[in-house]
């Protein structure tokens, strides 16, 4: 479960200027397998997503994962929360798909047999199988978004957090990307513009400068959320 207490985010104004408000006073108990959070451009979704998994700490406030706190038990935390960030380019670091999952599963600690069979059958589950020992750089846009979904999947993450890992890809990979993050066992929080697939989820959460001003069952969530915006 995640539970955000009273949660604020504040970061420094730069040479002097104001502290800027980025998330105010957020209070969540998030249990549900499939949570969409959407909201204008700057409205504060990516620093709600990146709570979750400590990339982001409160200025005030606590978040808790499973009974383990981000501010303290940072690292716990992130054994348990993959993050997959928008531009895949942040994520796959290694020259080719074969050595970016193995890496993934370095933390593991599997013998090579183990690790290079676990790394056959994750790039074969995303059809990236035949490109295992190509360039990373040779992959398509949504290829590479697929291997760096596949490369935090690969560390068996308990809860992904995804940032708008479909906004890159064209129809068809997002179809891809989007069947496969609704297969998922796994608890996922979904940041996202893409309102069919917030639909879809359990619960919409719909930040708006920094709060979370409506929160409930799609699709009322999302008809909220194109109420916010028509008003605009
Ligand atoms: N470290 C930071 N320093 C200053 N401002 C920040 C920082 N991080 C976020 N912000 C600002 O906080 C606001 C919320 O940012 P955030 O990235 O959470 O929004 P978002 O809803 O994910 O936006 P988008 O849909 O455009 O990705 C934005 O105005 C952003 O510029």
């Amino acid at each position: 479960m995640i539970t955000f207490k009273a949660v604020s985010v504040v970061v420094e104004g730069a040479g002097g200027a104001p502290d800027v408000p980025i998330l105010d006073d957020v209070d969540l108990r998030l249990t549900e397998r499939r949570i969409a959070v959407v909201g204008a451009n700057g409205s504060g979704k990516s620093t709600l997503a990146r709570l979750v998994n400590g990339l982001v700490l409160p200025t005030s406030g606590r978040v808790v994962v499973d009974g383990l706190d981000t501010a303290s038990d940072g690292a716990a935390v992130r054994r348990k929360v993959g993050f997959v960030f928008t531009d895949p380019d942040a994520q796959v670091v290694m020259p080719t798909p074969q050595e970016d999952i193995a890496l993934s599963l370095r933390r593991l600690r599997l013998d090579r047999a183990e690790r290079d069979a676990r790394v056959r059958g994750i790039l074969d589950r995303f059809d990236l199988g035949h490109l295992a020992e190509v360039s990373v750089h040779s992959l398509s846009g949504g290829q590479k978004q697929l291997l760096a979904l596949a490369g935090v999947l690969a560390t068996e993450p308990e809860i992904l957090v995804c940032d708008e890992p479909t906004t890159l890809l064209d129809l068809r990979w997002r179809r891809v990307v989007d069947e496969l993050l609704d297969s998922l066992d796994q608890q996922v929080v979904l940041v996202t513009h893409d309102l069919e697939a917030a639909a879809r989820a359990d619960r919409v959460l719909v930040v708006d400068a920094g709060k979370v001003v409506a929160d409930g069952g799609a699709p009322v969530g999302v008809e909220q959320y194109r109420a916010l915006m028509a008003v605009r």
